[in-house]
């Protein structure tokens, strides 16, 4: 089998790409990735001399390239190529809506036109809008989207489903909660507020702090859309997460116990534009239809991944001092009062 694993050297797909290149060896594994500013070849640095690995530089809304990979013969796609940071979105939407959706739209074209056998689509449960106090998102929750960042993931959803109905093309959608873990890009909550604490910069936590997110481990992830790549229904929706729910500010305190740093660190500074409040997801139909189980508690895993950015300083002292820099100065400085 020859899968083509777009954003392959962003977070959660350089994860699925070193799972993916380790687990099946007798699989090809195409990377395509644009290596914009949160894609770096480090992250795929454990299996770049593998056999069974290439990494091709590109964008997915280049048309021709796309068209050229997929004439080699590829039987299955799962695209995370897509712009992910929700405060990016807010004041630039325009590459949200080229690259999530006018880039899905040039993979399902070709998907469609070399007739692949599996088309997966990593989306979000950010499509679904946010919840209250109660209630889950379940895969018949309406689309609600409250960004440009999950109106975009929203939308190349909705493309998604017209080529299943239109076309028959044979898709996946998953729509994952929070994920962490290695590799992930410092603009997120959790590795930021590691790598601030280990700084001993403050940690800037947005409005109450009591904004819910549910995590998920990011291999529990793999291992979740491994499954849907072999098993899945073709035309269904999967949703994934692993019932961690926590407040923000009690993922940053864990992570300043853990590191044995003061809670005096925490900043509380203006909160995001039309922030969603909470999050939390009904995995109930890839447990029961596909046996997926996550294999992490939040606990475990939290500090798996802190012991992981304590390992590995050098990967994010590369990435803090590069074209990361300014945003990171601009935004805090902002946010922190300092500019
Ligand atoms: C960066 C930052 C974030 N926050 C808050 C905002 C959120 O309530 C929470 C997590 O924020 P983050 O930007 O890490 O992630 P989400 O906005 O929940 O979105 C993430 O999870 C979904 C599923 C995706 O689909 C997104 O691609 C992914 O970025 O922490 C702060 O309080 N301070 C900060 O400095």
């Amino acid at each position: 089998m020859k899968v083509l694993i777009t954003g392959g050297a962003g977070f959660i797909g350089s994860n699925f790409v070193n799972y993916m290149v380790k687990k099946y060896p007798n699989y090809q594994i195409i990377n395509l990735d644009a290596l914009t500013y949160a894609g770096n070849l480090e992250n795929v640095k454990e299996v770049e001399n593998e056999p069974n690995y290439r990494f091709v530089k590109g964008d997915i809304t280049n048309r021709e390239l796309v068209e050229s990979l997929f004439a080699e013969g590829v039987d299955a796609v799962v695209n995370f190529a897509a712009e992910s940071h929700v405060d990016r979105s807010i004041t630039d939407p325009g590459v949200f809506v080229r690259t999530n959706i006018q880039g899905t739209q040039v993979l399902l074209d070709a998907a469609k036109k070399y007739g692949v056998k599996k088309y997966i689509q990593i989306s979000t449960d950010e499509v679904y809008g946010t919840l209250g106090e109660t209630g889950y998102f379940t895969e018949t929750t309406p689309l609600a989207p409250n960004s440009p960042y999950s109106a975009s993931k929203a939308g190349a959803d909705l493309l998604v489903r017209a080529y299943h109905e239109t076309y028959e093309l044979p898709v996946n959608i998953t729509r994952c909660s929070n994920n962490y873990g290695p590799y992930h890009f410092p603009e997120k909550l959790i590795p930021l507020m590691i790598i601030n604490a280990l700084n001993d910069q403050p940690l800037p936590v947005y409005g109450d702090g009591l904004n819910v997110r549910d995590w998920l481990h990011v291999e529990d992830h793999c291992s979740a859309i491994d499954l849907v790549l072999h098993k899945g229904r073709n035309g269904e929706v999967y949703n994934i997460g692993g019932n961690n729910e926590r407040t923000n500010i009690e993922v940053v305190k864990a992570i300043l116990r853990y590191l044995n740093k003061p809670e005096s660190l925490i900043t509380f500074v203006e909160d995001r534009l039309g922030h969603d409040r909470r999050y939390a997801i009904d995995a109930t139909k890839i447990r029961k239809e596909l046996g997926w189980k996550p294999k992490y508690t939040f606990e475990e895993g939290l500090k798996k991944t802190i012991d992981w950015y304590l390992e590995n300083r050098s990967w994010w002292e590369n990435i803090l001092s590069g074209e990361y820099k300014e945003y990171y100065e601009r935004q805090y400085g902002q946010k922190l009062g300092r500019l």
